[in-house]
C-alpha cells in the first residue's frame, strides 16, 4: 500500500460512480466504475451496425484518400449509448464526474450561433434531432484521411524543414493532423470555414456536448494537430497562421489534461437524472486515454491493437521528437510526454486476411497460425491496404526466404503468418529505430479489439522477447478516461496536485500475463527483425 493520503476517499467519500467514454473510429464504448475503480457496467453502440442508415464501413466513409465519419452520426451513437447504460440499470445520479476520450486528430466545424444553442437543448428531445444542423460542415475529416500532402509539404517548407517543425510540435508535418486538414478546408470551402464558430477535435467535441458549451481541447491532444508548441504548451502563431486565418478564436485556448472543466449540462440532469454536481473533466485522445487506462510507467511499452494499430510508452526528461513517430504531451503529467507510432492498416487489414484465406473466423485464423512455425519458413509480407503511415507506402509486398519477391504464397497459413508476423515485425524495428527499450526488460500492456486474440499475442511476446501483459477489460481508453474523471475531481475537491500514478497506486488495475516470450522463436526473430529493416527498406527505396 502506498503511503499517500488517498485523495480520493478524503474528499468524495459517498457512493461514487465515474463514467469514461470513447469515441474511437468503429464505436463508442463506455465504461462506468465505482469509488474503488472497479469496473462496474460496460456498453458500446458500433456505428456500421447499429447506426446503418450513415452507411459507414469500418466507421468511416472513403473518397479516395479522403477519409470522413458523419459527425451527427456521432452524436446519435451517443443517444443509444445513454438509453443502453440507462438498461443497464445505472443510476447517472450517483456518478460524480465523467470524462472521455476520440479517435486523435479528427475534427468538428461548429456552424455560426451553435454556442448560444447548446446549453439550451431541450431535454425531452433526442440530441442528434437537436444538434443534426448545429455543424458547419457535415463529415468530420478523420484520422485515417491521406489528402493533404501539398499542406504538409507546404507547412514544412515555411518552417524550415521537417524537424524544426517535429522540434516544436511533436511530430514532422502528417497528413492526419487537424492543422492541415483545416488547411484544405480554407482553400477547397473558404464559406464554410467562414460559418464555422468554433473547431474542435473529436475528444473536445463530445465533451462539449455534456458541458452544454464549447470545450477547450487538451494539451495531449492538441500535440496531433501540429499546431500547438508542445514545450510552451500552447498555440504556435506562425503554424496557426499558415493554415487559418483567425484560427485562434475557433481553437479557444488549449488546457491541461487533468482540467476540471465544471458541471454536466441541464439537458444531461433532466433527461438522465443526473446530479447537476457532475463534474465534466476534459477529455482527450483515444492513445493518451489508454496510458491512463493501463497506468503505464516509465519502461513500459504499450500496444493497442484497434482500428490503428499503436505503440507507444511514456517519455520522462526533455522530448527529442525525430522524423518519425510522434511526441505527445502526457495526459496524467503536465511536466511529460508520451511517445507513439501509428500503423494504419491494423485491425481492417487483419479482417481482410481473415475473410479472404479463413472464411471470416478468427477460430480458423487462429488455427492457420498454429500449423505454421515461427519464422514462416523465410516469408516475410508486407500489407498495406491504405496509405500506410509507418512507413509511408501502400501496396502488398512478398518475399521468399531468399528476399525474392513473389506474388503469391502458396498455402492460406502461410499468408496469415505473413500478415501477423509482419505487422508485429514492423512494430519492433520502428520502436527500435526510435530507441524505444524493447526486450527481456521491457513489459509490454496491451490493449484494444485484437488483444483478445492469444495467437497474436504469443508472436507479439516472442517478436518482442517480453512478457505481454493484458486488461480485464480491453477497453482501455474508456477505462482511462473513468480513472481521469475520478482523478480531475479529487483534485479539484482537494485543490492539491497529486500526480495520477500516486493517486491510481492503490487502485491499479489488474493485470494478467498471457504471454511469455518462447528463447529460440525469440532468437529467430532477432535475426528475422534485421531482414525485415532491409526488406522495407528496400521498398521505399524503390517506390
Ligand atoms: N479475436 C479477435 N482477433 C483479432 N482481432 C479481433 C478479435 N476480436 C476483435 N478484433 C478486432 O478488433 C477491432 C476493433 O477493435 P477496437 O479496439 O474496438 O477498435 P476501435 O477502438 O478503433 O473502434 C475489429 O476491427 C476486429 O478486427
Ligand atoms: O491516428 C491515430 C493516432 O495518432 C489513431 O490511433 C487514432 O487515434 C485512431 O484510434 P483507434 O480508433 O484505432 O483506437
Amino acid at each position: 500500500m502506498s503511503d499517500v493520503p488517498d485523495i480520493l476517499s478524503e474528499t468524495i467519500p459517498r457512493k461514487s460512480y465515474f463514467l469514461g467514454l470513447d469515441f474511437s473510429t468503429q464505436q463508442l464504448k463506455a465504461v462506468v466504475v465505482d469509488e474503488k475503480l472497479e469496473v462496474l457496467h460496460e456498453a458500446a453502440v458500433n456505428f456500421d451496425r447499429n447506426l446503418p442508415e450513415y452507411r459507414t464501413s469500418g466507421g468511416v466513409k472513403k473518397n479516395g484518400s479522403t477519409v470522413t465519419a458523419p459527425t451527427v452520426m456521432w452524436v446519435k451513437a451517443l443517444d443509444l449509448l445513454m438509453d443502453q447504460l440507462k438498461i443497464t440499470g445505472l443510476d447517472f445520479q450517483d456518478i460524480s464526474a465523467i470524462s472521455g476520450s476520440g479517435q486523435q486528430h479528427g475534427s468538428v466545424y461548429w456552424r455560426k450561433g451553435v454556442q448560444n444553442l447548446l446549453p439550451t437543448l431541450d431535454p425531452t428531445k433526442f440530441l442528434f434531432l437537436q444538434l443534426a444542423n448545429c455543424f458547419s460542415i457535415q463529415d468530420s475529416p478523420v484520422w485515417m484521411d491521406s489528402s493533404t500532402h501539398s499542406y504538409c509539404e507546404t507547412m514544412e517548407k515555411k518552417l524550415g524543414g521537417p524537424q524544426r517543425l517535429a522540434d516544436l510540435t511533436g511530430s514532422r508535418a502528417y497528413e492526419r493532423f487537424t492543422g492541415h486538414q483545416i488547411a484544405k478546408i480554407v482553400s477547397e470551402k473558404a464559406e464554410l470555414y467562414f460559418n464555422t464558430e468554433r473547431i474542435s477535435l473529436v475528444s473536445s467535441f463530445a465533451c462539449s456536448v455534456f458541458l452544454g458549451c464549447y470545450s477547450p481541447i487538451d494539451w495531449s491532444d492538441a500535440s496531433g494537430m501540429n499546431l500547438f508548441d508542445i514545450t510552451l504548451k500552447d498555440w504556435d502563431s506562425q503554424c496557426l497562421h499558415m493554415c487559418a486565418p483567425d484560427l485562434k478564436e475557433k481553437l479557444g485556448e488549449p488546457v491541461a489534461t487533468h482540467t476540471c472543466l465544471g458541471p454536466i449540462s441541464n439537458y444531461f440532469v433532466e433527461r438522465y437524472s443526473f446530479d447537476p454536481s457532475c463534474q465534466v473533466v476534459v477529455f482527450t485522445g483515444d492513445n493518451p486515454a489508454s496510458l491512463a487506462g493501463m497506468c503505464l510507467e516509465p519502461g513500459d511499452v504499450a500496444i493497442s491493437l484497434g482500428t490503428s494499430d499503436t505503440v507507444f510508452l511514456w517519455l520522462s526528461g526533455k522530448p527529442t521528437p525525430s522524423l518519425e513517430g510522434h511526441v505527445f504531451c502526457n495526459p496524467v503529467d503536465p511536466e511529460a510526454y508520451m511517445a507513439l507510432l501509428c500503423f494504419k492498416n491494423g485491425s481492417l487489414t487483419r479482417e481482410r486476411i481473415r475473410d479472404v484465406f479463413a472464411h471470416r473466423s478468427w477460430d480458423e485464423f487462429d488455427a492457420l497460425l498454429a500449423c505454421t512455425p515461427p519464422g514462416n519458413h523465410g516469408h516475410i509480407g508486407m500489407y498495406y491496404d491504405e496509405q500506410e503511415i509507418t512507413p509511408k507506402t501502400q501496396g502488398t509486398f512478398r518475399f521468399n526466404a531468399f528476399d525474392q519477391k513473389v506474388n503469391t504464397f502458396e498455402e492460406a497459413a502461410t499468408e496469415v503468418r505473413a500478415l501477423v508476423e509482419g505487422q508485429l515485425l514492423a512494430k519492433r524495428v520502428h520502436a527500435e529505430q526510435l530507441g524505444f527499450n524493447i526486450g527481456e526488460s521491457c513489459r509490454v500492456f496491451v490493449t484494444g479489439g485484437a488483444s483478445n486474440n492469444r495467437s497474436i499475442l504469443q508472436i507479439l511476446a516472442d517478436v518482442f522477447n517480453a512478457d505481454v501483459f493484458t486488461q480485464d477489460t480491453a477497453n482501455s481508453s474508456c477505462l482511462g478516461s473513468a480513472y481521469r474523471a475520478a482523478h480531475g475531481l479529487a483534485l479539484k475537491e482537494s485543490g492539491m496536485f497529486i500526480p495520477f500514478n500516486e493517486f491510481m497506486a492503490n487502485r491499479r488495475p489488474n493485470f494478467t500475463l498471457l504471454c511469455r516470450p518462447r528463447v529460440e522463436a525469440a532468437k529467430l526473430y532477432d535475426s528475422m527483425a534485421a531482414r525485415y529493416a532491409t526488406l522495407e527498406s528496400s521498398i521505399l527505396t524503390h517506390q
